[in-house]
């Protein structure tokens, strides 16, 4: 087929900054004007790359599944590697598959059902010191929560370790990093500002926590004993050259995963807490069939699977406010995708954030209505129509790990709390940092049922 770039528009830039000013002034508001003045897929420009806004399904499709060999991930958030390593979220090639055939049966759904006791108790623990009819930053709570859950899964550390010793200084190393990357002028990291200070004793501080748990259990002889997902990648070897990964190794995927799947799953608790203060019938609604189907009990896994209304709630939120919501790739060749040619070292970004509100396959897309997830809605839309997690060889690893997460802690305070808005037309705003936040938190009272 012959290839042309036809016709592909967008809106016109500045000279030197291209799109750049406009998008960081306000992101969710220049996606949607795309979404609303383009069609399938937009041209913009941020300084001198060059970027495709794949917006349509099919072309979503092309760019993170069919067509992925001629794609690496992009670099744009760069500003995480000292964080992240070579870790799952960042590397790439032949070593990226390694760690991926390596780490994805820790991740499977079976897997994955063995932490809900965990999850449940950590859950359980948290919402023990809430009063009735308090106001309190539920965002604030879940983020204790998902770190919470992620050091007890994989490292069996209790709550209150894990905040003092892992919490703040990777809040502290994100925070720092959230603002190189927005800001246009950066700073050398070897410039010994006070922040380049900071972020450097938040890793060192990382460092020697990982590394020190890895070494304890290497030194006790005590790999054997720990079912904990640590535990389970160090007993893991290549299928290939039957090696173990290396304490360096280790710590990336460590890390990676405390950075991957700790704020995006809160922001989803978050902001699925904030929905159902602002639409009291549907809380409702939850709240009947966690009574029903889970009672006063605590939750198990077997409940997990039963409460469907609030898995429609979960997928609600997370169209609305997907975590993750945008993300882009590079073209390592001239590569195909729809009707445009994507040129090697060109861009192609996506945003769940905008195709998840395509009036095509949503009705009043700015709705909450967990109702349109009922039956086969899913199997009724294009794949690409709804991705939360991503999708191909990249797809996210712990899109069960989140689900199941979700499902819990949710279900485990709507059991005991209702949650209601503070004032009357309360807005919580969306800030679009690494991940989709809401800004300045989620203020709710909580009410004991
Ligand atoms: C609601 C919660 C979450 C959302 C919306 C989410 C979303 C995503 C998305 C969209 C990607 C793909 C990015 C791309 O293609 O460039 C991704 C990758 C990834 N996620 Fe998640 N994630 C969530 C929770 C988690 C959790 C709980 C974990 C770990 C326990 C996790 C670990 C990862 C890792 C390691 C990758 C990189 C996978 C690879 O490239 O092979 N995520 N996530």
């Amino acid at each position: 087929m012959k290839s042309t770039k036809t016709n592909v528009e967008g809106p016109k830039g500045r000279i030197l900054a291209g799109n750049l000013i406009d998008f960081r002034k306000d992101p969710l508001h220049f996606l949607n004007d795309l979404r609303l003045n383009y069609e399938r897929v937009a041209k913009i420009r941020f300084a001198n790359r060059q970027i495709y806004m794949l917006m349509s399904p099919d072309l979503i499709k092309e760019a993170l599944v069919t067509k992925s060999a001629s794609f690496e991930k992009s670099k744009a958030f760069k500003e995480i590697n000292p964080l992240v390593g070579e870790g799952l979220l960042t590397s790439g090639g032949e070593f990226h598959l390694r760690q991926r055939r390596m780490m994805q049966p820790s991740f499977t759904k079976t897997h994955i059902k063995l932490y809900a006791e965990q999850m449940s108790m950590v859950a359980i623990a948290a919402i023990e010191e809430w009063q009735s009819d308090e106001q309190r930053n539920l965002h604030a709570d879940m983020m204790n929560m998902a770190l919470g859950i992620i050091s007890k899964t994989m490292f069996s550390m209790d709550m209150k370790e894990s905040h003092q010793t892992i919490g703040a200084p990777i809040d502290e190393a994100i925070r720092i990093a959230t603002k190189r990357i927005r800001s246009l002028m950066k700073i050398p990291k070897a410039i010994p500002t006070k922040e380049n200070q900071q972020f450097k004793e938040s890793l060192r501080i990382l460092n020697e926590v990982v590394y020190g748990i890895i070494s304890q259990r290497r030194k006790a002889n005590d790999v054997a004993s720990y079912d904990d997902l640590l535990g389970i990648l160090m007993r893991e070897t290549d299928e290939a050259d039957h090696t173990y990964m290396t304490d360096k190794q280790l710590r990336d995927e460590v890390m990676t995963i405390f950075l991957a799947g700790h704020e995006t799953t809160a922001n989803v608790m978050s902001w699925a807490l904030y929905l159902l203060a602002q639409n009291p019938d549907i809380q409702a609604n939850v709240q009947a069939e966690i009574d029903q189907v889970v009672g006063v009990s605590p939750l198990h896994f077997e409940h997990t699977e039963q409460l469907t209304y609030l898995k429609n709630v979960i997928n609600e939120t997370l169209r609305l406010y997907p975590p993750a919501w945008m993300f882009g790739r590079e073209a390592t060749e001239d590569v195909q995708i729809g009707e445009t040619l994507v040129k090697a070292g060109e861009n192609v970004m996506v945003s769940p954030y905008i195709t998840h509100r395509l009036e095509e396959y949503y009705q009043d897309p700015d709705t909450f209505q967990p109702e349109r997830f009922e039956k086969d809605f899913l199997k009724s839309i294009p794949t690409y129509a709804f991705f939360p997690f991503g999708g191909g060889p990249r797809v996210c690893i712990g899109n069960h790990f989140a689900m199941l997460e979700a499902t819990i802690v949710l279900a485990t305070v709507l059991q005991k709390y209702s949650v209601s808005l503070i004032r009357p037309n309360q807005k919580v705003e969306a800030e679009p940092l690494i991940t989709l936040r809401p800004k300045d938190g989620v203020g709710l009272r909580v009410v004991r049922r």
